[in-house]
This record gives structure tokens, C-alpha cells and sequence, in this order.
């Protein structure tokens, strides 16, 4: 048995001071006094969670290894408060047949501290006119399909991962980028590649390719996830076909919800990714769309690369950042302090919407008597400055180092077994 003491939980909007009693891996007890000798956690009366989730992680391992492992990215997940993850296929091997998926949930089972959930490939390599078997990959154990990295570039590949993703009972989760629309960019279109001299992505690539799959989705009936959501014209195009009633939800990223193309002020790589930081029109509609639940929840996109390749200049540098040890932190302290969201809606959009979107059965959605204990405590009181030093992953490639924020994760446990130091 254990005991963390003197927490703050979310009961009825609120937050109210409790002990909470664990046992087993589940919470049995939640309750204001509660009394154990042994075993006890003095939270002095900071904020527990259930475990943060996140549906959009890449932990390299096996093929780049050098970039993060399934043990770094699982302790940097913990170190940000994440409990469950779900990890993308742009792996070498790409776990893209029954046998590579069972090996790879295997492995991540072996090396992870926290709950790794995986993507199967929608295409074998990833290679987008091909499509994998879906239905043998749900069997071996994939949790949903993606090629992430990559869009799917015909009509018809998409319509036939459709029905297959359809037919295993998997979510779809479509990077959307529609490569005759790309000509090299690698910085938003506007004016700011104009004033840096890059080639610039346009929009148009992300949400004309959305627009082709919202259409298949509701011929199909499957359940389409929208990857890292970034412009104005795609939160349209999810809010129009939720109430067309396509089974379909969207993530929107940390940095694409506080950061935009004008925070790029020379070129440094570490404001590099994929889809690109868009224009302040585009943020902010990003801001509303996750405040009237068109999009459903925030993932990070924990995208780790070598410190050597984000040296390079924007041209030549790899597409990612890291963000899953700053993101509730940035976002606690960026829309919930300063008055744009409250803090169940974060946790609501953290936790409760992908469990529920993505069927998670194993993972809890609050501090209740019968949960797993999945819990990550977060101190709300103190603020810090981001620093690579922290990161447990292998990954030092962040926009925000140097910014001060409060929501520092204090401790995280995974079944019931504190998984952080
Ligand atoms: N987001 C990125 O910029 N990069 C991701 C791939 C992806 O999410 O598309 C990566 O794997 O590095
Ligand atoms: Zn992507
Ligand atoms: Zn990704």
C-alpha cells in the first residue's frame, strides 16, 4: 500500500485538497484524511492528475537509436507527466506486417517505464501506394495505423486504408501533406520565408488533402484522426464535417497553439518541423478550435533529432522538436494561468479525449476509487526556466528552451510504481 497525501484533485470543476490511497496498482481509497504508516508521499498540496496520454510520439528505436530509445523517450514522457503514449511506425523496421507490430509492442514493452502503446504503418516502408494488412497488424497488436512523416498521396490508397482501417476497428491518423504542393518548402509561405529566404509551405497542402480524406471518411465510416492540425481553413473543414457527422477527431501540437511563422526570427532549426509554425490568423483559430472541442486534444509530436542535425540551417536540417517534457507546463502556464482555458478543459483535452477517442480501456481519466494508478503530480505554485540539462530524452531540439514555466512535474506513477527519478 502507499499513500500520496495531501494532493489537489479536480472533483465537480473544482480542486479540492485529498489523500489518496493505492494498492495494487489501482486507487483504493480517495478520501480527505487517511491515515498509513509506511509507505507515504507528502504532495503538500500539489496537483494530481491521472497520467497525462499522448496519441503522437516518435521514440526512434530500432533504426536511430542515437536520436532516442524506448527508455529515454518512456523516462522524458514520465519526466513531462505522460503515463500512455501512442509511438509512430517511421521506425527501421517500419512495423508494418502482424510480425513487426508484435515485435516492436514487445520491445516496447521490455524498454518502456510508462504504457507504449504502437502505430502500425498503413503502408509497407511507408511508401504511400501500397497498402499494409491492417486487420493482421489490430490482431498483433497495433492500437491504430498511420505513415506518419509521409501523406498519403492518391485518393484511392486512402480509400482502400480506409476500409481496412475500418474493418480492424483501428483509428486512421493521416499526416496530411500533399507533396505536389510542397516544391521543397520548409517554412510557412509568407512573409517571413520571404524575409528569411526559404522556400515556404503553403497551407493548401495540409488542408486540400483533408479535404479529399473528410469526404472518404464519410463514405467509409472509419474513424479518421487528423495529425498535428496547423491552419485555420482545416479547423473549417473538422468543424464542418463533425456536424456532417464524419467520424472524425484532430490533435492539435503545443508548439503550433503558442508559436507562429513571425517567432522565426533567423534561421535556427529548432523552429523546424512538420507541418511548419503557421501565421497568427492560424493560431489562433488553432486556440478556438481546441476551446469549442473541433479539435478533440492536444499530442505532442515528440519529434527528437540529433543536436548535430538540428545545427544545420533550415534548408537542410531535419523536420521535429521535442515536447514531451515542457508541453503541459507551456500550456498550463500560456492558456491556463493567463485566463484562455481552465484546467480541467487542459486536463479534459490531456487525458479524457484521447482515452476516450482512441479507446484506451487500460487508462484512467480521473483520481477515482476502481482507477489504475497512472498519476502524474504537477507543482502549480513555483515557476522554472525550460532547460535541455532536464530532458531525459535524447532530444535537445526545443523552441522554448529558456522560457519560464510553472507546472513542473513532481513525481509520475505507472501502475501504482513512481517511474520518475
Ligand atoms: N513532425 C516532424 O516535423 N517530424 C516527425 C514526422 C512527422 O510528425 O511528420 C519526425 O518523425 O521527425
Ligand atoms: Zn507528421
Ligand atoms: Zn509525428
Amino acid at each position: 500500500m502507499q499513500l500520496i497525501k495531501n494532493v489537489k484533485i479536480l472533483k465537480n470543476h473544482e480542486l479540492v485538497t485529498r489523500d489518496v490511497l493505492i494498492d495494487n496498482k489501482m486507487i483504493v481509497q480517495v478520501a480527505e484524511n487517511i491515515e498509513l504508516s509506511g509507505d507515504v508521499f507528502d504532495a503538500k498540496g500539489a496537483f494530481l492528475s491521472a497520467g497525462l496520454v499522448d496519441v503522437h510520439v516518435h521514440f526512434r528505436e530500432p533504426g536511430f537509436d542515437y536520436k532516442e530509445t524506448i527508455a529515454s523517450g518512456s523516462k522524458a514522457a514520465a519526466n513531462g507527466g505522460f503515463t500512455t503514449v501512442i509511438a509512430m511506425p517511421n521506425l527501421n523496421p517500419v512495423p508494418d506486417t502482424p510480425e513487426r507490430v508484435s515485435e516492436q509492442v514487445a520491445l516496447n514493452k521490455r524498454h518502456g517505464v510508462i504504457h507504449i502503446e504502437q502505430y502500425g504503418a498503413v503502408s509497407p516502408d511507408l511508401v504511400s501506394h501500397q497498402v499494409s494488412d491492417m486487420v493482421g497488424m489490430a490482431s498483433a497488436g497495433a492500437a491504430a495505423f498511420s505513415n506518419d512523416g509521409k501523406g498519403v498521396q492518391t485518393a484511392d490508397t486512402m480509400l482502400q486504408a480506409m476500409l481496412l482501417a475500418a474493418r480492424a476497428d483501428r483509428p486512421l491518423a493521416a499526416h496530411l501533406e500533399d507533396e505536389s504542393l510542397l516544391h521543397k518548402g520548409v517554412i510557412n509561405a509568407g512573409d517571413q520565408a520571404d524575409k528569411l529566404e526559404l522556400p515556404g509551405i503553403t497551407g493548401l497542402a495540409e488542408s486540400s488533402q483533408l479535404a479529399r480524406d473528410l469526404v472518404l471518411a464519410k463514405a467509409t465510416g472509419v474513424h479518421y484522426h487528423v495529425a498535428h492540425i496547423s491552419t485555420k481553413t482545416s479547423v473549417a473543414l473538422v468543424r464542418m464535417a463533425k456536424l456532417e457527422g464524419v467520424h472524425v477527431t484532430a490533435e492539435v501540437s503545443p508548439h503550433h497553439l503558442l508559436l507562429s511563422d513571425t517567432d522565426i526570427h533567423e534561421d535556427n532549426a529548432q523552429f523546424k518541423m512538420n507541418p511548419p509554425l503557421r501565421g497568427q490568423v492560424d493560431r489562433q483559430a488553432l486556440i478556438a478550435g481546441l476551446l469549442d472541442g473541433t479539435i478533440d486534444m492536444i499530442a505532442t509530436d515528440h519529434a527528437p533529432h540529433g543536436t548535430l542535425e538540428k545545427a544545420q540551417s533550415f534548408k537542410t536540417a531535419p523536420f521535429g522538436i521535442t515536447g514531451i517534457e515542457t508541453s503541459f507546463q507551456l500550456l498550463y502556464t500560456h492558456l491556463v494561468r493567463s485566463g484562455v482555458m481552465t484546467l480541467e478543459t487542459l486536463i479534459q483535452r490531456m487525458v479524457v479525449s484521447p482515452v476516450q477517442a482512441f479507446k484506451l480501456k487500460a487508462a484512467p481519466t480521473s483520481v477515482q476509487v476502481g482507477e489504475t494508478a497512472d498519476l502524474a503530480l504537477f507543482d502549480l505554485e513555483n515557476s522554472y526556466q525550460i532547460e535541455t540539462s532536464d530532458f531525459q530524452s535524447k532530444g535537445k531540439n526545443s523552441p522554448f528552451v529558456g522560457w519560464n514555466v510553472y507546472g513542473k512535474t513532481i513525481a509520475t506513477w505507472v501502475d501504482g510504481q513512481i517511474v520518475t527519478q
